[in-house]
């Protein structure tokens, strides 16, 4: 088992920085269904462009490299605590290289690791199997798509499709209601594995095994079978679109699993992934450790450099940019309506969780008059002669803000906050008494943005750990659009309530 440590990290490597090829094939066939000039086009185009950019340089695709989950399949006698031992170290490994964040931090108090280890993580389940091999797959699985996951128990009263029993009927309409419910705020186009039956636990663990199968599996299920096609096209009808801007491809995948239950409970659970849906798997010899055989290699492969002429139309019938430079006034912020694609040169600083907080109760740590916010928690490397680079840094969910953002905006003079997925009403009010405007990011394009960030020019408050931390990155053309605006509109609102109705179209019975 000698060279099982590396392999492992070449499992994480592949995995953080490559999508699979039935990932690939799936984005292939969203950006094929959008029309040109739209903002969903405009967004696959990023996406896709980012996919090749993290293919090039071997860096993540995005940013949040998840919560590392291994499942594992072992020949009766294989050790399982070295296995576990040399994950461990490969993983050490690959954060120093910045191929995953430091993502693990103490729940109570907030410290980060700094090496992605901590109690829980990462996540290694093993099975034994007759087989004489040693199977590994690897989920990089982020926190935005994690958070919208969603269970229910049945019966329940659903917005939108009214009561879901407990039939395959009912279980249709959950799972239509958590496409509905996830909106963009995980990066829509995503893909979903639904677990029917078990317990709390056991219910979530089989819908995140579903996320292991092909996205061409068909289920053996005949039920089942039926219901992923179903879900599949009607889910689309919903128009929430990329990032939740409308348009043609909301799921690009659904796979659903089942199990039995006790009669008192009736769970449908499901695991929902963003388009950055990054799982891969190898075949390990158990005497050498080495890889024998990658997985999920069947098909062809899309190399999004084929693409890049149809990107450069898309851009080119895009609408005008407009061009901010930090600090931004108010008048110009006025000036802003829903719809508008912004590019910004000048300062940004970084800002989420920890931050929103701190700045709730403390003064900031430098001058905010004017200046941008920017959502992110960057994977971050520092070089021997001490400066730091980004290495990949798309947004991060917006809407967990929404307590403090609009009071921070006003208590500093923000003008503009970027992220991803929106913020609700105490924003949207705040933005129009103060002069303030929210600019959506594209999810998950941590390289695409990465090359916007020309340079370092500080850090404060890193007792927050790397990702928390409030970097002071200088941009060049870093491109957003407008979905909530100083006037009261929100593209968000919006989308929410016409994917609501379109949902009520799915009230009706349909499996009997
Ligand atoms: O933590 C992050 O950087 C992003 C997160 O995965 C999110 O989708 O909000
Ligand atoms: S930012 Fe988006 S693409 Fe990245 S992990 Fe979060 S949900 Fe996925």
């Amino acid at each position: 088992m000698e060279k099982f440590q590396e392999s492992m990290y070449d499992l994480i490597v592949e995995t953080s920085t490559k999508l699979p090829k039935d990932v690939r094939r799936a984005i292939k066939a969203a950006k094929e269904q959008e029309n040109a000039g739209t903002r969903a086009a405009m967004s696959l185009a990023t996406i896709t462009n980012n996919i090749k950019m993290a293919d090039d340089q071997v860096s993540p695709i995005c940013q949040d490299t998840g919560l590392p989950t291994f499942k594992i399949k072992t020949p009766v006698g294989v050790n399982q605590l070295e296995i576990k031992e040399a994950i461990k170290k490969a993983i050490i490994q690959a954060t120093k290289e910045g191929k995953l964040r430091p993502n693990a931090v103490d729940s109570l108090t907030g410290a980060n690791s700094g090496d992605n280890l901590g109690a829980g993580v990462p996540v290694v389940k093993f099975d034994q199997w007759e087989k004489d091999y040693i199977d590994v797959k690897l989920i990089l699985k982020g926190g935005g798509c994690e958070n919208k996951n969603i269970q229910y128990s049945l019966p329940c009263e659903l917005e939108g499709l009214g009561r879901a029993g407990r039939d395959l009927d009912g279980i249709r309409k959950c799972i239509m209601h958590s496409v509905y419910q996830a909106q963009g705020q995980g990066c829509s186009a995503g893909f979903i594995g639904v677990g029917i039956g078990g317990d709390r636990s056991s219910g979530y663990d089989l819908a995140k095994e579903q996320l292991f199968r092909s996205v061409d599996d068909v289920s053996p299920n005949e039920d089942l079978r039926k219901l992923e096609e179903y879900v599949l096209e009607n889910a689309n009808k919903l128009g929430i679109g990329t990032m939740g801007f409308g348009g043609e491809a909301t799921l690009l995948g659904c796979k659903i699993g089942v199990m039995h239950r006790i009669p008192a409970s009736f769970y449908v659970s499901v695991a929902y992934n963003c388009w950055a849906y990054r799982r891969m798997g190898v075949s390990i010899d158990p005497e050498t450790g080495a890889i024998v055989e990658w997985a999920y290699q069947d098909g062809e492969f899309i190399d999004f450099a084929q693409d890049e002429a149809e990107k450069e139309v898309a851009a080119a019938s895009e609408q005008e940019v407009i061009t901010l430079q930090a600090p931004i006034t108010e008048e110009q912020i006025r000036a802003l309506k829903v719809g508008d694609v912004v590019q910004i040169n000048g300062m940004m600083y970084t800002g989420r969780d920890a931050i929103h907080k701190y700045l709730s109760d403390h003064d900031a740590p430098v001058d905010l008059n004017g200046q941008v916010i920017y959502h992110c928690g960057p994977v971050m490397l520092k070089d021997e002669a001490g400066v730091w680079h980004v290495k990949a840094a798309g947004p991060t969910t917006s809407i967990r803000e929404e307590p403090y953002q609009g009071d921070i905006m006003k208590k500093f003079g923000i003008r503009a906050v970027i992220g991803k997925g929106g913020m609700g009403p105490k924003t949207l009010a705040a933005l129009a008494e103060h002069g303030g405007v929210y600019l959506n990011a594209i999810g998950g394009a941590a390289q695409y943005y990465a090359d916007c960030i020309k340079g370092v020019e500080g850090v404060d408050l890193m007792q927050f750990g790397i990702p928390e931390a409030m970097w002071h990155l200088r941009v060049e053309g870093f491109k957003a659009v407008v979905t909530m605006d100083s006037h009261g509109n929100s593209l968000h609102a919006d989308v929410d309530k016409s994917s609501l109705e379109k949902l009520a179209q799915f009230k009706e019975p349909v499996f009997k």
